[in-house]
């Protein structure tokens, strides 16, 4: 990962759906912001990147592969992270899982001295493993990515049981064996058994901690 000395320095977190980097993304920077203050500090997830499928209907869109990389807008990711880094604010886009769209409504982000960008394929492509500064794969195992997968989309993101192992089977398992799996060669640091890992946990935000001191 590159070493340059940034405004505001990226650290990514991949790995397999429902692997824990939302939760562990989240707890890192709870915890520090409350030592730090949301001013220095932030978390993007690359979910709101998916592409904006506004023009399709909602049975086009249940077809789309959310697991190849082309179901994502890196050009925007990279853009705004580039932004980020130029000490610029962006518009971050808001996803809806049960519209499978982009909603009409946007985030303001502020540039911080450390972005935290948690997402499945980041580790794929090569822009982005050139602007992270650090990388963190989620190694938890793929059984208990799918249960835990199962409980949470089924109580959070409007999806019956059904709907999640179809799609498990379709596109999310095999998509995980042929990108996510091999990215994980590029990570810095990996992570086992899920978001609760408190080892991990304390290691980012010492590393963190050490990046916002400097
Ligand atoms: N170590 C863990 N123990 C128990 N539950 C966990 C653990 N890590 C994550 N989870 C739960 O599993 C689900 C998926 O985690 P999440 O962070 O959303 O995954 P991801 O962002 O990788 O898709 C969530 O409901 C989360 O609370
Ligand atoms: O419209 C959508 C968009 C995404 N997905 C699924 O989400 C996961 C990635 O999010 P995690 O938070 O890492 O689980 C990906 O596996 C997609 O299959 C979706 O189902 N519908």
């Amino acid at each position: 990962m590159s070493e340059h000395s940034h405004q505001c320095v990226i650290i990514g977190i991949a790995g397999a759906s429902a692997s824990g980097k939302s939760l562990i993304a989240s707890t890192v920077y709870k915890e520090l912001k409350e030592k730090v203050g949301d001013h220095q500090i932030g978390v993007i997830t690359e979910d709101c990147y998916y592409n904006d499928q506004s023009h399709l209907t909602m049975e086009e869109r249940v077809k789309t592969n959310y697991d190849h990389p082309n179901a994502l807008d890196h050009d925007l990711l990279c853009d705004h992270l580039e932004q980020l880094i130029a000490g610029n604010a962006v518009e971050v886009p808001r996803y809806s899982y049960s519209e499978h769209t982009r909603m009409a409504e946007t985030t303001t982000l502020t540039p911080k001295k450390v972005i935290i960008l948690e997402g499945i394929l980041l580790l794929t492509d090569p822009r982005l493993r050139e602007i992270m500064h650090a990388s963190v794969f989620m190694d938890t195992p793929l059984d208990i990515c799918l249960l835990r997968r199962l409980q949470r989309d089924v109580a959070e993101r409007d999806r019956t049981m059904e709907s999640v192992l179809a799609q498990y089977q379709k596109t999310v398992r095999p998509m995980f064996m042929q990108f996510i799996e091999p990215s994980k060669q590029y990570a810095d640091i990996i992570v086992p058994r899920g978001g609760k890992n408190r080892i991990a946990i304390d290691v980012l935000k010492a590393h963190i901690a050490k990046l916002l001191r400097a």
